[in-house]
């Protein structure tokens, strides 16, 4: 039954598979989406995002295995998907001479059940924007634009793509509170970013895609454990790269921050106190001082940066 579907997951995908003739974008991923979960698509570029999205928006039929969106099929079943879907478009082909309040009451019109104009203004944070044209709104308050549109249906599962590029970090973390907002009040959110920050912010769950498989899924946490534990401090200035210590097996990595050359140190989860305790006889022996001296765990970036590399090898 269609509520059954709908309590286990609003949106599954099962063994995608999607082509450009010969070229395999999605080359076979799963995963489900539970109602009022948000649930991020992180990748490479043209690791599959955009085409993954466009399938469970119902623009692309599935070459090969099963999507499901509120119980669906999002292509062949559109008419009954698409008034439940709310799909925040890269760029909504505005007007340019009508304000913000007349874009929004336009769309009004199109839209059944819709939410009041000024009710989708304000969730969008563009209130004082209300009465300015379009051509006059900044890059990030039109994005904040297509986000009202894309809410204006009330829709049980919202499709952002890439909701906060161009905008300042101000209108970012606005727009987080938005979207938790909506989050908050049931709603499926999927979306796509090339801000890993936002990610850790905003997702319950995420999946990194390289090359149109998932690398990894789950949580934040679920995603970097076993990644390791960082170690990181400037080289002292009177030292080579050479003369620094192998840490339970491993030797640093060296990168340049700020004009700093900086020594990473990655050992695995159990290993960062023995590490620290001997770097730290180390340094103690050699009488050096270990400035900006960090430890911490495994960032999203970290992973996402050693897929990426995967790519490139
Ligand atoms: N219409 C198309 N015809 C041929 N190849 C395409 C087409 N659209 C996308 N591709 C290719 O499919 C792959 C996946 O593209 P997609 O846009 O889904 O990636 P993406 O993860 O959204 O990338 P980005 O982060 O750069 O937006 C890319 O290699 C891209 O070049």
């Amino acid at each position: 039954m269609e509520t059954n579907v709908e309590t286990s997951a609003a949106v599954r995908v099962d063994g995608l598979r999607q082509r450009y003739g010969d070229f395999e974008a999605v080359a076979g991923i799963s995963f489900d989406v539970a109602a009022g979960e948000l649930f991020a698509l992180l990748g490479t570029n043209g690791a599959g995002k955009t085409t993954t999205m466009e399938t469970l928006e119902g623009h692309r039929a599935v070459h090969e295995g099963t999507v499901r969106v509120l119980g669906h099929d999002p292509h062949r079943e559109r008419r009954r998907v698409r008034p439940r879907i709310g799909i925040m478009l890269q760029d909504g082909g505005f007007f340019a001479d009508l304000t913000v309040a007349e874009t929004v009451e336009h769309w009004r019109g199109f839209t059944p059940a819709a939410r009041g104009r000024d009710e989708a203004i304000g969730m969008a944070g563009l209130a004082e924007k209300a009465g300015v044209r379009v051509r006059q709104l900044s890059g990030g308050q039109k994005r904040r634009l297509d986000l009202a549109l894309a809410l204006l249906g009330r829709p049980a599962v919202l499709f952002l793509d890439e909701p906060t590029s161009g905008m300042d970090p101000e209108a970012r973390r606005e727009t987080w509170r938005t979207v938790r907002d909506v989050v908050a009040g049931g709603t499926t959110v999927l979306l796509t970013t090339h801000y890993l920050e936002e990610a850790e912010h905003l997702a319950d769950r995420l999946a990194i895609l390289h090359r149109g498989r998932i690398e990894a899924s789950g949580t934040v946490g679920e995603v970097v454990a076993g990644h390791g534990d960082r170690i990181t401090f400037r080289l002292p200035e009177r030292l080579r790269v050479a003369e620094l210590p192998e840490l339970s097996g491993a030797r640093a990595d060296i990168s340049v921050d700020g004009g700093h050359t900086v020594a990473t140190y990655t050992v695995n989860d159990v290993g960062l106190q023995a590490g620290l305790y001997a770097l730290l006889r180390w340094a103690d022996e050699q009488d050096v001082r270990l400035d900006g001296l960090r430890a911490r765990s495994a960032s999203l970036e970290d992973v996402f940066l050693r897929t990426a590399e995967g790519a490139t090898r």
